[in-house]
């Protein structure tokens, strides 16, 4: 195809394309989010999540919440979503073992401005669907891949969970108490701080950029990577001491007596964080401890008769108690709480940090909170799987006939909500 015939025909895309994401958002969003802050800060950006395991899940809810667009491409003949981040998204139910399935992959993509792939590397490359395919149809395409181990490398084909990448990341070896293997602390750190996290980063980034340019490109989004990335900290604070000691014996893991959770009478915990002389002066004085009766903050060797002379007392009151002498104090002292009873926190219901939905479940409004174009996620049920398919299909061009063709051959699935009522 000659270069002019193919700059036309990009140009009738990306025209219609734009038309239509304009539209399709304009359309959609008075029509599916009636009510959304037309001014949220990813408004107008589409964008197509392929179904994946925590990580892209957690990415698309992001921009979601920001304002974007989400449409999950899911699998067919699956009885139930596993996302359970997938407020504010659409469905639709695709079978990309089927080369029309492929076909209106192909067309979502090449019509939107972002696609992010769960995938381990290569098997979009397996459906014809790779960055070079996509980019050459829709240049201004923003293509996040995100994996455990990125796209290039020995371990790229592997697969991995988030406890994996953390391990190769070089932070699980910091995590874990004194004389206690490694742990990892949830799947918190690979799978959304370093990866889905980091990969909405990056597509934000790559939006930013796009309005200069005008083109889109390629995030290799590693999880290894992200998580490394996010404990720059540690690898930059070597030199300062803060970590030379064995795991578990340093100031920040576990080690210090001032910086540990503690037991109280009730079974519940208070965590403590009074680094500074001043803050742990003050939590000192909140324990009734005479400071002259205590080995100095610093002293490595008198830590572990510390903690044993902190245990002792914390055990001697309940968590509410600790709470009332030591809020509103600078000893840097605060109660653990649990999932149930965060919402309900003073603090946390002043703010309104933790929202719940319509089906009455609690969880964390989204941060961080933007003064004039602030998220305002979407409260109302998670879509089942294909719930959207045929609207999305019209919405992108299909005919009735097509979409008949295509359910019938197995290569689309539709479904409706059935309520419960
Ligand atoms: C710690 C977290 C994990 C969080 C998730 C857990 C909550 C769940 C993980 C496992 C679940 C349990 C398990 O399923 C068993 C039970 C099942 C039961 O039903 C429920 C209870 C279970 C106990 C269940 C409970 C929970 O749900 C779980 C515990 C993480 O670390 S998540 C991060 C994982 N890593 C990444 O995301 C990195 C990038 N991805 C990869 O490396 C690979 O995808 C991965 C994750 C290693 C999986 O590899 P896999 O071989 O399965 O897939 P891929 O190689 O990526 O290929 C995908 C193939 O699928 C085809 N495909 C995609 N979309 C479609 C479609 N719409 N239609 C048709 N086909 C599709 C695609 O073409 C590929 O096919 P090929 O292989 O032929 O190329």
């Amino acid at each position: 195809m000659s270069d002019a015939k193919h700059k036309r025909q990009y140009d009738n895309v990306e025209a219609r394309g734009r038309r239509t994401n304009r539209e399709s958002c304009q359309v959609i969003t008075y029509r599916w989010k009636t009510g959304c802050q037309e001014n949220m800060a990813l408004a107008g950006v589409q964008v197509i999540e392929l179904a994946g395991l925590a990580p892209a899940p957690f990415c698309g809810m992001i921009l979601a919440d920001f304002g974007a667009r989400v449409i999950r491409v899911d699998r067919t003949k699956v009885a139930m979503a596993m996302d359970t981040q997938a407020r504010g998204k659409q469905s639709v139910a695709l079978n990309l073992k089927k080369p029309q399935g492929v076909a209106v992959l192909r067309k979502l993509c090449v019509q939107s401005d972002v696609v992010i792939e769960p995938f381990r590397k290569g098997v979009m490359e397996k459906l014809g669907l790779g960055p070079e395919e996509l980019l050459k149809e829709n240049p201004r395409l923003i293509y996040a891949r995100l994996t455990g181990f990125g796209q290039t490398g020995s371990y790229a084909q592997s697969a991995g969970h988030d406890i994996n990448y953390l391990a190769i990341s070089g932070l699980l070896s910091m995590l874990g108490r004194s004389s206690e293997k490694p742990y990892a602390p949830l799947n918190l750190v690979a799978d959304f701080a370093g990866g889905g996290l980091m990969c909405a980063m990056g597509i934000v980034l790559a939006l930013l950029e796009r309005t200069r340019s005008g083109k889109g490109q390629v995030i290799d989004s590693s999880m290894v990577e992200g998580a490394a990335y996010v404990g720059s900290f540690m690898w930059k604070s070597r030199n300062i001491g803060l970590w030379n000691r064995p795991r578990g014996e340093n100031l920040l893991d576990s080690g210090a007596p001032f910086y540990d959770t503690y037991q109280t009478s009730d079974g519940k915990h208070m965590a403590v964080g009074a680094l500074e002389p001043q803050f742990y002066d003050q939590f000192v004085k909140g324990l009734g401890l005479d400071p002259s009766d205590l080995p100095p903050q610093m002293s490595f060797s008198d830590w572990p008769e510390l903690k044993r002379i902190f245990t002792r007392t914390f055990a001697t009151k309940t968590q509410a108690e600790w709470s009332r002498i030591f809020d509103g104090t600078d000893a840097c002292v605060t109660p653990v709480l649990p999932l149930d009873e965060v919402q309900s926190h003073p603090h946390n219901k002043e703010r309104g940090s933790f929202l719940k939905d319509a089906q009455g479940e609690v969880s964390p409004r989204p941060a961080p909170v933007l003064s004039r174009t602030p998220a305002d996620p979407c409260l109302s049920r998670d879509p089942i799987i294909g719930e959207h398919t045929r609207s999305v299909l019209e919405e992108f061009g299909y005919g009735a006939d097509e979409i008949e063709q295509l359910l019938s051959s197995g290569a689309v699935e539709c479904n409706k909500f059935k309520s419960r009522m």
